[in-house]
């Protein structure tokens, strides 16, 4: 195995990544039924993928009350139960570090680690939607700025409560009744603006030390968090050219904080439809977008620029750019972009959005879609993709099925596991001791 190996994630879902894929499944897809996510994560597991994602997005786009809504299990819980239910795959879940403090998602996330064997990952964001903070008593999200500042501050003092448990520190010795070596265990003193962390956690180091961080925020600020802390780099990138120049950013930003670029992965989301030829999943596509709530696509677009677009007409252009958005500042920037290079309406770019919420679409055959993640990867844009199927759970089985074969072939994804944990299955770096 001499080329450049690509890394596959599974973008977790049992409904779908197309807005309208629950209503043309072939199942009834239940978000909350532990055994659609339980089928999902093994075909995941059984196509060598090395991970899932459980996403989790804080604050609703819509009225409970709309068809539109689904309810969703919280990632910790959905996660613990699936270390149970998979043997290998990584088991990774966003955890906003605007609701959530540093104690709790710290312990939570080791505890995942013991409980999977050294699968855990974390990835770290920080909330966009506006109403992300109402069930936590705040009323406004905060500003950019603000919210970047504190996930670099949850996520140091979390990493400050794994580092103080060394490696060996329990002991277990019966004799001198001594469960925990205290010369082991430090305790944590994080003081900041933020919050205030005194203690020691109650969990020992995890099998993998800490879990694999995630990051996928593409702001300036997110990628600077990212280049700071994140073994794995998280985009949504619809176009080659801008996806190379992002994977260069990443790594020499990476290098500029003084880390491996090799070491930290660049995964950009990939929605699939994969059909026995081209006209057949164009088919499926075209059946999908037929079956697009207008209504709720603009909410999800006007969640992401950061503006109410739900009183223009359909055919009203894309304006103003939305750079200046306090939510969800890459996408709303991409997904602005995409509308200029092909001319779309605001309807069109909801209609865009309900497909791919701003990722890289591929239609087509399963060498169509091999051939596209080879360019991508072999094109220095990606070193591996987070690929999430518009339909579920056909999409997942076929893509396992039918392009899995394909990559491997190319030479270019394992055809057995090598690792034990999701660490070593991503061939990162091993992590220094931790200091005394
Ligand atoms: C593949 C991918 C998955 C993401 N999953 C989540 C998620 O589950 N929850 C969430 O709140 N944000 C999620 N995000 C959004 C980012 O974490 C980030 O908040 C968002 O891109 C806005 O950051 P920015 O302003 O730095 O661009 C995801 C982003 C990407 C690229």
């Amino acid at each position: 195995m001499s080329a450049r190996q690509m890394r596959l994630g599974a973008y977790h879902t049992v409904s779908g990544h197309h807005a309208a894929a629950w209503r043309v499944s072939t199942q009834v897809n239940d978000t909350e039924s532990l055994a659609q996510h339980q089928a999902a994560a093994r075909a995941a597991q059984d196509g060598l993928l090395h991970f899932l994602l459980a996403t989790d997005v804080l604050g609703e786009q819509g009225d409970p009350v709309s068809p539109g809504f689904q309810p969703r299990l919280e990632p910790a819980v959905l996660l613990a139960a699936l270390a149970a239910s998979t043997e290998h795959i990584g088991l990774v879940g966003s955890f906003s570090t605007t609701f959530s403090g540093p104690f709790q998602l710290a312990r939570q996330l080791s505890s995942l680690d013991h409980v999977s064997g050294g699968r855990a990952g974390w990835n770290v964001v920080t909330s966009f939607r506006a109403g992300a903070g109402d069930g936590f008593g705040s009323s406004d999200l905060p500003d950019h700025v603000e919210r970047y500042a504190k996930a670099h501050d949850v996520v140091e003092a979390a990493l400050a409560l794994w580092d103080a448990w060394e490696p060996d520190a329990v002991v277990r010795d019966r004799r001198t009744a001594t469960y925990v070596d205290p010369d082991r265990v430090h305790r944590t003193e994080h003081t900041s603006r933020f919050h205030e962390v005194r203690g020691v956690l109650p969990a020992s180091r995890s099998p993998q030390g800490r879990p694999v961080l995630f990051q996928g925020g593409g702001s300036d600020a997110g990628l600077a968090l990212a280049a700071r802390h994140a073994d794995v780099v998280l985009t949504s990138q619809d176009h080659l050219p801008d996806a190379r120049r992002l994977y260069r950013d990443v790594k020499e930003r990476v290098a500029h904080e003084g880390r491996d670029p090799d070491g930290v992965l660049v995964l950009p989301g990939v929605i699939t439809v994969i059909g026995s030829s081209r006209s057949q999943a164009q088919d499926v596509h075209d059946r999908l977008l037929e079956q697009v709530d207008d209504d709720q696509a603009r909410r999800r677009l006007s969640g992401i620029l950061g503006w109410d677009t739900s009183a223009l007409p359909y055919d009203a252009p894309v304006e103003p750019a939305p750079a200046t958005t306090e939510g969800n500042r890459a996408r709303a920037r991409l997904l602005h972009a995409r509308a200029v290079r092909d001319g779309l309406s605001i309807g069109q770019l909801a209609r865009v959005t309900a497909a791919t919420r701003g990722h890289l679409l591929l239609v087509g055959t399963a060498q169509d879609v091999a051939d596209e993640l080879l360019a991508w990867h072999a094109d220095e844009a990606a070193d591996g993709f987070l690929v999430g199927p518009a339909v579920m759970p056909s999409g997942l089985r076929r893509f396992v099925r039918d392009v899995v074969p394909l990559l491997q072939r190319a030479g270019v994804f394992r055809t057995s596991r090598e690792g034990r944990t999701l660490r070593e299955q991503l061939a990162l770096p091993p992590l220094g001791t931790p200091r005394p």
